[in-house]
């Protein structure tokens, strides 16, 4: 649905890394806060494209010409794609590091070939309910065949519950390098600097949090740092 870039990963493991962006269309999930809910919802259904590896390709080297050796695959959810592995080859093929960005509902073999995989479970605020036997099956899949140094997983938090739900998500995972990540409550605000303050203000609470427990002593928490820059703007 996007071809965007180069623009910086605004979030997690690689945060700041200059990378073109690909987002597809589709998703199995549908968070209540969602800020790219236009893949799923049908508001964007006009941007769906139907492209094989070597147009995506093309497109990304007319935007980005040489400026680039990251592309990260988000949507939506990518891992609804199982032919998604050509185009993760043809990117390997030109030396380009693959992430990819994923809630972990569904596996695919070529989630093998990803050089940076985040794994995003939904926290209860999302209305989501996470299937902790099909993550398990994933986290194993990636252990199984030595990928779990590729992985991290990135929770949102909003609110108390969420937070009691990352713990248990660190708990259960202790091997994978652990994420918080600041909700954006204000998906459709244009007003950036009320938005910045506010997120400042939740980035302040989340910190406090995680400064005074003892379980969460080996996590990091982020923001979101694309919207401190570009607030709810889309295609950066
Ligand atoms: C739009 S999703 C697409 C990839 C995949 N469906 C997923 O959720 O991991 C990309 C990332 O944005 C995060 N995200 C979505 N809406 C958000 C919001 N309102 N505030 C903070 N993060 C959000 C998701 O949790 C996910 O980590
Ligand atoms: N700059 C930037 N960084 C991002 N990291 C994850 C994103 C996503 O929507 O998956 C995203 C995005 O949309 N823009
Ligand atoms: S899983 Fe990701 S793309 Fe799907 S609804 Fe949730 S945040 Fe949006
Ligand atoms: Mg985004």
């Amino acid at each position: 649905m996007e071809i965007f870039g180069p623009t910086i990963q605004g979030e997690g493991m690689v945060i700041g890394q200059k990378t073109m962006f690909v987002r597809t269309a589709g998703c199995d999930y549908s968070c209540a806060w969602c800020d790219s809910s236009f893949t799923w919802d049908g508001s964007g259904k006009d941007l769906v494209r139907q492209m094989d590896a070597d147009e995506i390709w093309s497109e990304m080297r007319a935007l980005g010409g040489d400026g680039f050796s990251y592309v990260t695959i988000s949507g939506g959810n990518p891992a609804l794609l199982k032919n998604l592995s050509g185009l993760v080859e043809l990117l390997k093929e030109n030396e380009v590091s693959v992430c990819l960005e994923t809630q972990g509902s569904k596996w695919q073999d070529w989630f093998l070939k990803i050089d940076v995989l985040t794994l995003s479970p939904k926290p209860p605020s999302s209305g989501m309910k996470t299937n902790f036997e099909v993550l398990d099956q994933i986290v194993y899949g990636l252990k199984e065949n030595g990928s779990l140094k590729n992985a991290s997983l990135k929770i949102v938090v909003f609110d108390e519950v969420d937070y009691e739900y990352a713990k248990l998500v660190h708990q259960r995972y202790p091997e994978l390098p652990f994420f918080l990540q600041v909700g954006n409550d204000d998906i459709e605000t244009e007003d950036q600097m009320n938005l910045m303050s506010s997120l400042v203000d939740k980035y302040e609470w989340l910190i406090n949090k995680v400064m005074c427990d003892v379980e969460m002593n080996n996590v990091r928490v982020l923001p979101q740092l694309h919207v401190y820059v570009w607030g709810n703007k889309r295609g950066v």
